[in-house]
């Protein structure tokens, strides 16, 4: 760099050689004539000197500074129906330069400190203080409009953060909204305070464009930048005030830097999307508007609204058109993340056993379970009386009994057709007078199907007739044998109305329970089934639920079924409000919202959103659930689940009409079993199908088989309600070869039977020349004069065949609807009786559904 003249100076800044030597001797310099050299030390005493004579403070040797002040005015497109919002910057910065930095034109570098002060200013000066200025303006500009940009971004990711944090199934991070970083020029700006250099977003640009009031005061405008800032907080609202805190909290690191960074590409969201979401949740997700989605999708030919629900995959299309990443989750995930976040660790305690009590009818389950409760319960509880509650719990030498107090097979296998296995020991009453029946081999094949272990008790051993030995013996050939005979099972002597044999069964279940090995642990929050349900009057809904793991307290959060609440109260089959209660004890609770089901799960959660969450999805789920156990259970699908498991089985409840026929069946049926497949009759039995049976399918995931028997109302009712199967045949060849072809996989969409009308017999009389006729009445459906028939009594088929005549009076007809009167012969058959039912059918081709 070459040496600087005073008149080198003079006309670099434009002035006098004179006038400039004479400034320069004021300034202490000793410069004389217009050839002396001016060195860098000079001009800078000549600044400082100049600064001070124009009421400046600065030395030169530390820093020269310029200060502009600007108001820029800008408007900006917010993408909502034509809405823009006018911005007003005000700016006042102050350009500082410290010697060992650039300056901020880099031409200037060489000459040293800037020649742009008071009247020193010159042409140049002034040219280059005005590029800077505008520069300066536009960089404002730019950084405002990036400002706001970003605070649009801030709002929709705090709006998505914020969705976030209410969805309890944490779904994965958000990727970091890249923070726009201003292009300002930092190193001007190191002398500003620390509070101003965290400035970051449309509204922190505004605030620091405003800066502090500088000495000519600013106070007009300070108060309508605070007008600015509130309008501009109450439109980004609190959430987007709390994104740009935590942006700020990110960014504030760089001390005086800003922490934005434009985005230079798209954000790819990686987007969770459950089997169905609405589109409003869904542009949620995206960060989005609802209506871009929904015009999104009207491009791509769906039109939808913004609480409609789509589909996951209709979801996913969506997420990969506007350019995100869909992530299939499953619905449960929420579910399952809430119930596996339980713990139940903690030190296990034996737990008392529960029992069922099953048995033919009259062979006094009743008696038995009413003795053991008068005889026990009320032990020590002077004038206590026992309520019903579906559940007791008595105390004996080894820790006690808990009994279902609801006998029977229909209790049994409604809870297990649940899915909930709240019975540890069966106890199989049998009466010693009367032997095994069929309600006695139905209880053995349920208990065997749960895979339950059973006591026998042989009831009525006080009645001169008992022959407990019969009992035995009938047993043993349903594979229920005796201890005595070799076998597995105890058989106790009792009898129900004296208490003979009482103590002796309670020991035998204990027994029992011993090889079981019953372990809780009493620390762990509560958990376990419902019994029974129901709403009453002045308590709402009340439930019974035995604890099978886990204390159940006051005030709990309970998750049961499609329900939750906060327990309220605890009753105690005493009547007694207890404060909490332990493994295998049951209990009344009041404080759900609504009834669960017997066999319904519940269990204690830390959460009530939580709990109403889980319901909730549960209450909406149910149907689906339902739908897809219903598919589960069809012949046709379990056949073609088949390979998916390592030992295929297929499961049938079957009944028949004769003992004949079911025997001939279910061998049949047996015998068609595979190394890969196996075929299992679980229930087989003479006579119409009824609600234990179907039931019984239901929990056993089975098919049932009507041979020329048909189901009841109640039977009809499970499953129609559940989906379940049901075939009917009437000829064993077709029944086997259809079970062997869907076996091979051959099922072929095959013509199915479908009972278009039911008639009930009233009257029977006679005609002289159409022979018998009977008055019927139409329950179901149609019945039609040219379509094939079955006579039914008591729900078995007597009689396949077809019409003589239909008449309404006097008249042929060739159909009589529901509710209406009619007189039917019956082709070739003149036995129907009063009360028996004329099945009308058809014959209608079934597609497979696989
Ligand atoms: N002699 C005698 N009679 C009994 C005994 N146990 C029950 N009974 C009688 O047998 C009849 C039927 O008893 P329940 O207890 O109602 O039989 P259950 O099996 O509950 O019958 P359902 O409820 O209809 O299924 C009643 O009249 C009882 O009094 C017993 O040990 N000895």
């Amino acid at each position: 760099m070459s040496e600087m003249t005073v008149k080198d100076f003079a006309a670099k800044v434009g002035r006098d050689v004179s006038r400039l030597l004479e400034q320069m001797k004021e300034a202490g310099l000793e410069h004389k004539s217009e050839g002396d050299v001016v060195s860098e030390e000079d001009k800078r005493q000549l600044l400082d000197y100049l600064t001070k004579s124009h009421g400046g403070s600065g030395s030169a040797g530390e820093k020269n500074r310029v200060t502009l002040t600007r108001k820029t005015r800008s408007r900006i497109n917010t993408g909502e129906r034509g809405k823009s919002i006018e911005v007003q910057v005000r700016k006042k910065r102050t350009y500082v330069k410290r010697d060992e930095e650039p300056a901020e034109e880099p031409q200037q570098e060489e000459s040293g400190p800037r020649q742009l002060v008071g009247d020193m200013a010159s042409a140049e000066a002034k040219r280059e203080a005005e590029a800077a200025e505008e520069a300066k303006r536009r960089a404002e500009e730019e950084e405002a409009r990036q400002a706001a940009e970003q605070a649009e971004a801030e709002k929709a990711a705090a709006e998505q953060s914020a969705a976030e944090e209410a969805a309890p199934a944490k779904a994965e991070p958000e990727p970091e909204i890249p923070v726009p970083e201003l292009e300002t020029p930092a190193p001007e700006e190191a002398p500003a305070p620390p509070k101003e250099g965290r400035t970051e977003g449309r509204r922190a640009a505004v605030k620091k464009a405003s800066g502090k009031p500088g000495k000519k005061g600013h106070s007009g405008n300070e108060r309508e930048d605070d007008r600015n800032d509130r309008e501009e907080r109450r439109r980004g609202g609190r959430k987007a005030k709390r994104a740009e805190r935590r942006g700020s909290r990110r960014g504030g690191q760089g001390g005086g830097k800003h922490g934005f960074q434009k985005p230079t590409q798209p954000i790819v969201r990686e987007v969770s999307i459950p089997e169905s979401i609405s589109v409003a949740d869904l542009a949620d997700k995206m960060s989005i508007k609802a209506n871009e989605v929904i015009k999104a999708m009207f491009t791509m030919g769906a039109a939808v609204t913004i609480n409609q629900t789509i589909d996951q995959d209709t979801a996913a299309i969506v997420v990969e058109e506007m350019g995100h990443k869909p992530k299939l989750v499953k619905d449960d995930a929420l579910e399952t993340e809430v119930l596996e976040g339980i713990s139940y660790e903690g030190e296990e305690i034996m737990r008392s056993p529960v029992v069922t009590v099953m048995g033919h009818v009259d062979h006094g389950k009743t008696s038995l379970l009413d003795y053991i409760r008068r005889a026990k319960v009320a032990t020590g509880e002077a004038g206590g009386i026992t309520q019903h509650i579906g559940a007791y719990h008595v105390e004996d030498d080894h820790g006690g009994v808990t009994f279902l107090d609801t006998p029977g097979h229909a209790a049994f296998t409604a809870m297990r057709a649940r899915g909930a296995k709240a019975t540890d020991v069966v106890v199989l009453v049998v009466a010693a007078d009367d032997g095994v029946m069929p309600q006695t081999i139905e209880a053995v094949e349920h208990s065997k199907a749960a895979e339950v272990p059973m006591v026998v008790a042989v009831n009525k051993i006080d009645k001169e007739n008992a022959d407990p030995d019969r009992v035995k013996s009938e047993l043993s050939q349903h594979g229920v044998i005796s201890e005595e005979w070799g076998g597995d099972t105890q058989f106790v002597h009792v009898s129900a109305q004296s208490g003979e044999g009482i103590e002796n069964l309670l020991e035998s279940i204990q027994l029992v329970s011993e090889v079981l090995e019953l372990k809780a642990v009493p620390e762990a929050p509560g958990k376990g089934v419902v019994v029974e349900s129901r709403l009453d009057k002045g308590r709402g809904p009340v439930a019974t639920v035995l604890v099978q793991n886990g204390t159940l307290k006051r005030g709990d959060i309970v998750l049961a079924g499609l329900h939750y609440g906060r327990v309220r109260a605890l009753t105690n089959e005493l009547g007694k409000q207890v404060e909490e209660v332990g493994p295998a004890m049951p209990v009344e609770i009041q404080g759900l919202d609504g009834t669960p089901e017997a066999g319904d799960d519940f269990m204690v959660l830390d959460d009530e959103k939580k709990a109403r969450e889980v319901a909730n999805f549960r209450q909406g789920k149910y149907r689906e659930v339902r739908l897809a156990r219903q598919q589960k259970a069809k012949l046709e699908n379990m056949f073609s689940q088949m390979g998916q498991e390592e030992a295929a089985k297929v499961n049938i409840v079957l009944k028949a009409d004769v003992q004949g026929s079911l025997e001939a069946i279910k061998g049949a049926l047996e015998e068609l079993s595979t190394d890969e497949v196996k075929v299992a009759v679980v229930s087989s039995g003479v006579g119409g199908i009824t609600g234990t049976d179907a039931n019984l399918a239901l929990a056993s995931e089975a098919i049932v088989v009507g041979f020329n028997v048909r189901a009841d109302a109640a039977a009809r009712e499970i499953i129609e309600r559940e989906g379940l199967e049901l075939r009917y045949y009437s000829v064993i060849y077709h029944l086997i070869d259809e079970v062997k072809q869907a076996m091979s996989g051959m099922l072929e969409p095959d013509w199915k039977e479908q009972i278009v009308g039911v008639a009930e017999v009233r009257d029977v009389f006679r005609a002289p020349k159409i022979g018998q006729v009977a008055g019927c009445m139409v329950l179901e459906g149609n019945v039609h004069r040219q379509k094939k028939i079955r006579v039914l009594r008591e729900n078995v088929v007597i009689y396949e065949g077809e019409l003589e005549s239909l008449r309404r009076y006097k008249d042929d007809v060739n159909e009589v609807r529901s509710g209406v009167e009619c007189g039917i012969g019956v082709k070739n058959y003149n036995d129907v009786q009063v009360g028996d039912k004329i099945e009308v059918f058809d014959q209608v081709k079934v597609e497979r559904t696989l």
